[in-house]
């Protein structure tokens, strides 16, 4: 593990590190943020830097640029001059003030219609149409008609009222995506409030384009109060650049010659609508956490042990009862789990195995309700604690789910959101269910990183400058944050290499003792489950066709399907050798066979049985327990006694 290095920040330095200082290291921002800022002081110093008044003509008209008016007069014998600096502030007012509205507006409504999506989604995605549609001009100019003598304000609520809709359609089509990505459904799944997930989850991953918006229609407002006012519909009593464009074309500037009253203000805007777009090139950076160096370390908490006694009761945590669900697809249901019926006890470590599209990942997510559409439970029960998961309401599930039970999902590295920082997103979990004090948050956070085997020192880092596997021991501290009595993991190190695999996984043994917790562990290699399990499950086409405790699948496996799994993968110690794999495919799950699944695989079925009906659960004990499953008329009485194991004697069919 690479350290992070330490850095204390001083006020300044902060403001260097941060988004000034991302905009000070990109010369195009520093010099649209610049120009801005002068044209601002400008405006503002305005009283300081001319003397004259910008409304009242003193002077001679048609005074060409010069020593007394270093831009010339107008036809009404105004300084051009003193109008270019007081016209910046309410220029600049208009624009910013329009921006942030317009944004406000977009942001709002374009956020609520990708979370909510839907009918509110729909309603809001018309109104942004209809509003895009119509066009942006003649629509200013009917509004502003109507808002007539209302002053600046109102022509700052007519352009932000035609402002934003271009603003929400975009940000809606990102949000989108973004609310399909990993890191919101697990925060949707820790229980999180939309407000909360909106907020904090996707807003700061939209700061890019909020901010390019913001620039956008700031420069929209510019162009649009000087169109108005050039069309004589803005406040044409008040000095703008739009206003001393106004004048200049009603007096024939051009025509008398006096172009510089149509240049100054003219390259006034421009040069504005310039700087606006140079900051759009910095916004970037801004939103980018990779650019800002305040995740820095802090000093290192000394390990806590979280020991506790593992519960002995033998009543199972879970207990998955006839579980049929799959997925509805146009060409009809799939079903990928068929009448699964599994325990999970108190303190164990399941291994659940199979090759890949067995069901695996259904059975796990239909059982903890997080199988989402077309995804669909068709039948049986899944009961935590005695409680049945799939009939509590949403409201109940979200307080269930995290405290009682946690989730590691497949490359779950991408649940956590780029731009917030590790600390955040493990507290969030907590927060979500009631936990707020700061302490207690800290305190917790540390414990579980210690737990994972991460320096707590990247509660402070950004999930870039964490390489895969500490990503990964994140997510698994997040999922141990409120102690839940389940952990499902789907192949939560699949993406890893070896030895962090190897690692990482015994880390989740070693937390699973010392906190009592029961684990699913989901993976397709059934060697490391050997290694790690207390019991195996293992599934083929949506059934689990055997389960036993890890070693008796090891050493005597009894579903010619597990025997060719096991063979399929290198063994535990001794030589490497390369292996083969199963031939032939698995059935099609969105069909159903009458006999064995695993038939046309099989080397040694029995032609007019195994095709014909399904084999039944055929339970083996050993010195008086029931301690092997298995689903296989090799091991039927009934069909064929002669093929029992002898060390086995069937307890019950
Ligand atoms: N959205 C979907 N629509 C239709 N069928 C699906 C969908 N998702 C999964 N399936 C099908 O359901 C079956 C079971 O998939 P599942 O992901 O549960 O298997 P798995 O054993 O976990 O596989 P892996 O190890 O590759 O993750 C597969 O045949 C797959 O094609």
């Amino acid at each position: 593990m690479t350290a992070i290095p330490i850095v204390r920040l001083t006020p300044l330095a902060w403001l260097r590190a941060g988004p000034l200082g991302v905009i000070w290291r990109s010369p195009r921002a520093t010099t649209g943020a610049t120009i801005i800022l002068v044209m601002l002081v400008l405006g503002l110093l305005a009283p300081l830097i001319s003397s004259y008044d910008p409304s009242r003509g003193t002077f001679d008209p048609w005074i060409k640029p010069g020593v007394g008016h270093l831009l010339g007069t107008t036809a009404l014998g105004q300084d051009i001059f003193t109008q270019l600096l007081y016209g910046a502030r309410l220029t600049l007012l208009i624009g910013v003030a329009s921006g942030v509205i317009s944004t406000a507006i977009g942001t709002a409504l374009g956020l609520s219609a990708a979370y909510y999506g839907g009918r509110t989604g729909e309603v809001i995605n018309t109104i942004t149409n209809v509003f895009l549609v119509l066009p942006g001009l003649p629509l200013l100019i009917i509004v502003s008609a109507f808002l007539r003598g209302g002053g600046i304000w109102a022509i700052i609520l007519v352009i932000s009222l035609t402002g934003w809709p271009w603003g929400a359609r975009v940000l809606r089509s990102q949000a989108l995506t973004l609310r399909n990505r990993d890191f919101i459904h697990a925060a949707v799944s820790t229980g999180e409030s939309p407000a909360r997930i909106i907020f904090k989850e996707m807003l700061p991953n939209l700061a890019g384009i909020i901010a390019a918006n913001f620039f956008g229609t700031a420069l929209y407002a510019v162009l649009s109060e000087a169109a108005l006012s050039f069309i004589g519909i803005g406040d044409v009593s008040k000095v703008t650049w739009g206003t001393m464009l106004y004048w200049a074309q009603a007096k024939n500037a051009l025509l008398q010659g006096a172009w510089w009253w149509v240049a100054a203000p003219g390259l006034g805007i421009s040069i504005l609508g310039m700087a606006f777009a140079f900051l759009n090139f910095g916004v970037d950076e801004i939103s980018n956490p990779k650019s800002n160096q305040l995740g820095k370390a802090t000093k290192v908490l000394r390990r806590k042990s979280v020991a506790k006694v593992v519960d002995a009761s033998t009543l199972p945590l879970l207990s998955i009862q006839h579980l049929d669900a799959g997925y509805l697809t146009p060409s009809g249901p799939v079903r990928a789990v068929r009448d699964v019926s599994l325990d999970v006890a108190p303190g164990e470590f399941l291994g659940l195995a199979g090759e890949s599209g067995c069901g695996k990942s259904t059975l796990a997510f239909a059982a903890t309700r997080l199988l989402d559409a077309p995804g669909a439970v068709f039948g049986g029960e899944a009961r935590l604690s005695g409680q049945d998961l799939l009939s509590l309401t949403p409201e109940e599930l979200r307080r269930v789910r995290w405290k009682e039970y946690s989730l590691v999902f497949q490359a779950s590295m991408n649940i956590l959101n780029p731009v917030i920082k590790i600390r955040e997103q493990v507290y969030d979990a907590m927060q979500a269910h009631g936990v707020h004090d700061k302490a207690k948050l800290e305190a917790r956070a540390r414990e579980l990183f210690e737990l994972v085997g991460i320096r707590p020192d990247y509660l402070d880092a950004f999930p870039h400058q964490l390489s895969g596997g500490m990503k990964q021991r994140v997510v698994i501290a997040i999922a141990l944050a409120l102690e839940p009595k389940l952990v499902v993991m789907d192949e939560p190190t699949t993406a890893l290499d070896v030895v962090v695999q190897r690692q990482i996984l015994q880390e989740i043994n070693e937390v699973r003792r010392r906190l009592g917790i029961s684990i699913i562990f989901i993976t397709h290699d059934l060697s490391l489950l050997v290694e790690m399990s207390d019991r195996i499950a293992i599934m083929y086409a949506g059934e689990v066709v055997e389960e036993a405790p890890a070693q008796e699948i090891y050493t005597a496996a009894k579903h010619p399907y597990t025997q060719r799994l096991m063979t399929a993968f290198p063994p535990l110690s001794g030589q490497r050798e390369r292996r083969g794999g199963i031939p032939g495919r698995p059935p099609s799950l969105a069909q159903d066979t009458p006999g064995c699944p695993f038939y046309e695989r099989c080397t040694v079925h029995i032609p007019g049985t195994c095709d014909v009906k399904k084999p039944a659960n055929v339970n083996l004990s050993k010195e008086g327990e029931p301690v092997h499953r298995v689903a296989c008329f090799l091991h039927s009485p009934a069909i064929k006694p002669a093929m029992y194991d002898e060390e086995h004697a069937l307890a019950s069919d």
